[in-house]
């Protein structure tokens, strides 16, 4: 079902957001959940909202749904966002973005602009300089204290 899914535009999914036709993103695929709505536990009303919305990855995954959920979500797979695929073969090789995975949570690469993505790379804490420096400041003054000590008693001797 992964290679040569049916792909279809953003553009194409934001159309379907009603209670006669609904679709949702999740994870990059598209599922069809029109038929889901009146039977989801959450209700209708958020999977209406979160189709609104554009993307309902983190929505989904805020709630913590089961194991059990993620499988069920596959039976209404209807395919992938258009450039997701190109996406997760630039990055790196996993070639298998099968939605045969037991889980049915695939770990394939968001595509780019998926709030789930945008993890910065850690930055330098701005406080490790001082961490750094005070010690080396109090150090360096203790020595400076002891050394003048030791010469003005040379002196007075
Ligand atoms: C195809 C997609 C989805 C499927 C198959 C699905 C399925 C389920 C299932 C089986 C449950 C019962 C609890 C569990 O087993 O985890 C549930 C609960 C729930 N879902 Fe979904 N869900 C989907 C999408 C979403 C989305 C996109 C949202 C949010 C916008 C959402 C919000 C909720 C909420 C709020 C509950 C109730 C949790 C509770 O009361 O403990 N679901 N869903």
């Amino acid at each position: 079902m992964a290679v040569g899914s049916k792909k279809y535009s953003v553009s194409e999914i934001s159309g379907h957001t009603s209670k006669d036709d609904c679709w949702l993103i999740i994870h990059g695929k598209v599922y069809d959940v029109t038929d889901f709505l009146e039977d989801h536990p959450g209700g209708d009303d958020v999977l209406l909202q979160a189709a609104a919305n554009g993307d309902a990855t983190q929505s989904f995954e805020d709630v913590g749904h089961s194991t059990a959920a993620t499988n069920q979500m596959e039976s209404f797979f209807m395919g992938v966002v258009d450039g997701i695929e190109a996406a997760v073969d630039a990055g790196g090789g996993d070639s298998n973005p099968a939605p045969a995975s037991a889980g049915g949570n695939s770990n394939q690469a968001p595509a780019a602009g998926d709030p789930l993505l945008t993890k910065k790379p850690p930055a330098a804490s701005p406080t490790s300089f001082m961490d750094v420096l005070l010690p080396l400041l109090i150090l360096a003054s203790a020595f400076a204290a002891w050394c003048y000590l030791k010469y003005y008693n040379n002196v007075q001797a």
